[in-house]
């Protein structure tokens, strides 16, 4: 059974409505405005720590200055990837995105309301029932079997251990790590550890996942099976993917392309 069929088949049958069912048709379903992203200024902290007092403008030419004046929309169920060389501001866009760091200036509209308008408490659960996450590697705890990785979100979402166990299985199973279940982050290899990844970000049916550089630990060929999946399963679910990457092999999975250069998007190709 190929993942589409199986993700179709079994994550019609996960335990509520994505929270995307509640967005406004036609709205973006994350919106960046006018975002600038001064790490000098105080703001590359997370945003559920204090602030420290902003500065002055930026300077137009200090690399601490990530994001100059970005504006993004993303739409549910779209896919959009993020390239430039490095420094560019990818990665600080991609957290900005997900409200993990607070622009310097500027705003992150999510359905509509700005993340910054929200409380520490607010945004953590946001993150926790809306966004999935992907990284290049490290992600998974390693003192936990894949099952207890993949089960952990929906636990800190309220689940009992035994409905967050059973739906987990599933995704593992979907994701191709059937027999693998009890194996720990170290006892898996790259491409597996990267999958049980993907099951623990879409376990919740998050509307939107976030992967910064999902295959960059990866071969090519591992590489793109993981993309495959990442894609075929944000498609079955309508979700919205952002992948920051430096390979242009992963971002043609993707239905827009944004370019950045020197913290600006540079140029938008839509495939
Ligand atoms: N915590 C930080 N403090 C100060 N400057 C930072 C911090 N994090 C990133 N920067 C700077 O912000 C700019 C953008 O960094 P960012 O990591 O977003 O780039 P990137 O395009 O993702 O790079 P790469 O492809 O190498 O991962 C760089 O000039 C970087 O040095």
């Amino acid at each position: 059974m190929s993942f589409s069929q199986s993700t179709t088949s079994q994550a019609l049958h996960l335990q509520r409505e994505p929270a995307h069912a509640t967005a406004t048709i036609g709205a973006p379903l994350l919106q960046a405005q006018h975002v600038v992203m001064d790490y000098y200024a105080g703001s590359a902290i997370p945003q559920s720590q204090p602030q420290q007092q902003q500065q002055a403008s930026p300077s137009p030419f200090a690399d601490h200055i990530a994001l100059r004046d970005v504006n993004v929309s993303i739409q549910a169920g779209e896919s959009v990837a993020i390239m430039g060389p490095s420094g560019s501001g990818k990665s600080t866009l991609l957290h900005c995105l997900a409200g993990i760091l607070k622009p310097t200036s500027g705003q992150v509209l999510y359905q509509g309301t700005a993340l910054s308008s929200r409380s520490d408490t607010e945004r953590t659960k946001l993150r926790r029932s809306d966004f999935g996450f992907v990284f290049q590697s490290g992600q998974l705890l390693p003192e936990l079997s894949a099952l207890a990785n993949v089960a952990l979100p929906l636990m800190l979402n309220g689940q009992s251990f035994g409905e967050a166990t059973a739906i987990a299985a599933k995704w593992l199973n979907a994701c191709g790590l059937a027999g693998l279940f009890d194996r720990r982050p170290g006892e898996l290899s790259g491409g597996q550890s990267q999958r049980v990844a993907l099951a623990r970000a879409l376990v919740i049916q998050p509307s939107i996942v976030f992967a910064d550089e999902p295959t960059g630990a990866l071969d090519q060929q591992t590489g793109h099976m993981v993309m495959d999946m990442l894609t075929d399963a944000t498609q079955q679910n309508h979700c919205a993917l952002v992948v920051v990457t430096h390979d242009i092999h992963v971002a043609q999975y993707c239905s827009r392309i944004l370019t950045m250069q020197d913290g600006q998007i540079i140029e938008e190709q839509t495939l």
